[in-house]
């Protein structure tokens, strides 16, 4: 029977030898189980294929990184990050699965869920915009995985509709935490004695990230005013993802990155005409500069903009509503 060690490219069989002893024989997966078929998507850093598994025909796509590129360009914290991450999101259906990570000479291997529907940006620029049923299933199904994400202390930090990948049955499965921030975990540090409550370590850097990152048009203003990522970071995407699906373009979207920060900063934005008052309502209270001021997600998943729909297991089951 087949087990697998989460982390590691750790594969084990088990085998009885000549004297009827059970042995458990070890295999690591590496390249040669694989075999690689067409090119999914290139990165900067990296080129995702799609590969079978020889063995049991599974499919997958494998996140292939070169590592004399990865350590010239100073990426090997951010690869690191990703795997430490998928790791740590391994029971959610709207996250992208990591099931071996492994190396040869020259490269890095991460083997991931195949998203055969390719990115919802993609589907999103077809159609020009998602109607009211749409954004509502698809925006349940993102705010779920972000809930997750958050409960298991990851910040994903690059919240945008390229980072939503669509499975076969186009569900969505959220990709790219190269760029995540892992907080740390209040329960192992230390006695607990080590954070006084009020003092200035207390929550203040524990629930903020500590690095400058994210995609211009979903960028939050406490990132732009130099102050740390927070869970509510994502949120602040999260309403620009919305926004974005209903009117087919993101909020702040200006000539260059300098003019789309100063829209950003300056909360300047409108809706175009027709946008739904209760998805408008929504945006409003996620589009907030204080991150303490942006309704929480359980606020959010009773927000009349999502009346009717059914979270939890169901949200992951019924067949999403037809794209058109
Ligand atoms: O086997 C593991 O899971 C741990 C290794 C850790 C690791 N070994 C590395 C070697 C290099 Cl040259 C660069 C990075 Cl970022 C490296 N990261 C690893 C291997 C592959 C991947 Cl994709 C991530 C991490």
């Amino acid at each position: 029977e087949e087990w697998r060690d989460r982390g590691a490219a750790v594969g084990a069989r088990q085998e009885t030898d000549s004297n009827g002893q059970v042995q458990t024989r070890v295999v690591k997966k590496g390249v040669k189980d694989f075999n690689f078929g067409r090119t999914l998507g290139e990165g900067s850093y990296s080129t995702v294929l799609a590969a079978t598994d020889r063995q049991n025909q599974k499919e997958y796509a494998i996140k292939v990184l070169d590592k004399r590129h990865i350590i010239k360009e100073k990426k090997v914290k951010y690869v690191n990050i990703e795997r430490d991450t998928l790791n740590r999101l391994t029971e959610h259906p709207g996250i992208v699965r990591l099931y071996y990570t492994f190396q040869d000479e020259r490269s890095l291997y991460f083997v991931l869920d195949l998203a055969s529907g390719g990115e919802l940006l993609g589907v999103l620029k077809k159609l020009g915009s998602f109607d009211i049923e749409c954004t509502q299933f698809y925006g349940a199904q993102i705010l779920d995985s972000v809930a997750y994400m958050h409960s298991r202390g990851v910040i994903h930090r690059d919240l945008k509709p390229e980072n939503v990948l669509l499975d076969r049955n186009m569900h969505t499965k959220i990709t790219d935490f190269g760029t995540a921030k892992i907080l740390p975990d209040p329960a192992a540090s230390g006695s607990g004695l080590d954070v006084v409550p009020g003092s200035p370590t207390d929550g203040a850097d524990n629930d903020r990230a500590n690095s400058f990152v994210g995609t211009a048009e979903y960028v939050s203003p406490e990132l732009l005013n130099r102050s740390n990522a927070c869970k509510a970071s994502d949120l602040w995407a999260f309403g620009c993802i919305i926004y974005q699906l209903i009117a087919g373009r993101p909020p702040f979207k200006a000539a260059n990155e300098y003019l789309t920060f100063q829209k950003i900063l300056s909360l300047q934005y409108t809706f175009p005409d027709g946008f739904p008052p209760a998805a408008r309502d929504l945006v409003e209270r996620l589009l907030v500069l204080d991150p303490a001021h942006r309704l929480p997600i359980e606020h959010i998943k009773n927000h009349e903009f999502f009346d009717g729909i059914q979270w939890g297991k169901n949200l992951w089951r019924n067949p999403p509503p037809h794209l058109k």
